[in-house]
């Protein structure tokens, strides 16, 4: 097992001085993560999705509950094991560096000062997302949205993490170059054993990347169920709903 969250709460204060009022966004959310599977998170906007995310990457913190990682307190993780893929690949680069640069630097913050080694180590990941060589010396604005998010999802593979969390990594793209980048996903997921943790909310890229799934609704946890299972007949009222709403929508 990756990854174990037992109990999780967070909650946000909302208005401001005597106005103040607690928000509860996660209620006591537990799971268990399995070593190579693709584990999604799914629910409507607002339901807390993300804040588990941040909370795994150390982003934000939680309230209560623990999360172990690799059996240990995740505040005890090595940072490079875990790494993320955010939505919106123009954001996520910088856009004042080279592609190579961008793909060394996590090589370079982890100690590798070897030319060679680091030269080598980006033209592997460059063939490994499917970009060409050429790439590597152009900047991000020169790259279409599909090409900028298979170099995000090389800079997050090029450490080898043992958990990646994935947060809408494909809504901000065409329907075509999702399936691509979910195809890439699947690749790392296959040939490296990565586990991923995939935050979405489109029920179509789910069904399609998924081996178990947890559906959120209103920061509480619905179900866990294996994806065809799920498809096939949900537990929960929330999940039928869900399932209702894409059969109506066809
Ligand atoms: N830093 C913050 N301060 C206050 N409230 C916040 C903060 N971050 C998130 N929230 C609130 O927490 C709730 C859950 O947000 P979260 O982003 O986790 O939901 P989500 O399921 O990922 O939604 P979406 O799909 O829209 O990103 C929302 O009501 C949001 O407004």
């Amino acid at each position: 097992m990756v990854l174990k969250v037992d109990k999780l709460c967070k909650s946000y204060e909302k208005g401001f001085f005597l106005f103040k009022k607690k928000k509860d966004i996660l209620k006591n959310i537990s799971f268990e993560v399995n070593t190579g599977e693709i584990f999604s998170i799914i629910g409507q906007s607002g339901a807390g999705k993300s804040t588990i995310g941040k909370i795994i990457l150390g982003i934000e913190k939680k309230d209560s509950g623990t999360i172990e990682f690799l059996d240990k307190p995740l505040e005890q993780r090595n940072i490079r094991d875990i790494q993320m893929i955010f939505q919106d690949p123009y954001s996520s680069l910088n856009p004042a560096m080279k592609i190579k640069d961008i793909l060394a630097e996590p090589l370079k913050a982890n100690g590798e000062k070897n030319k060679l080694v680091l030269e080598e180590k980006v033209g592997n990941m460059l063939e490994e997302v499917g970009l060409h060589k050429a790439c590597g010396d152009k900047y991000p604005d020169e790259l279409s949205g599909g090409q900028r998010q298979r170099v995000v999802i090389g800079a997050a593979m090029i450490l080898d993490p043992k958990l990646v969390v994935c947060d809408e990594p494909v809504a901000s793209l065409d329907l075509s170059i999702q399936r691509q980048i979910l195809k890439l996903i699947k690749k790392f997921n296959r040939e490296k054993n990565t586990t991923f943790i995939f935050i979405s909310h489109d029920l179509g890229v789910v069904y399609n990347i998924s081996d178990r799934i947890l559906v959120l609704y209103k920061g509480e946890t619905q179900e866990i169920s294996d994806v065809l299972d799920f498809f096939d007949c949900p537990k929960s009222d929330y999940g039928k709903e869900l399932l209702d709403g894409i059969r109506i929508k066809k």
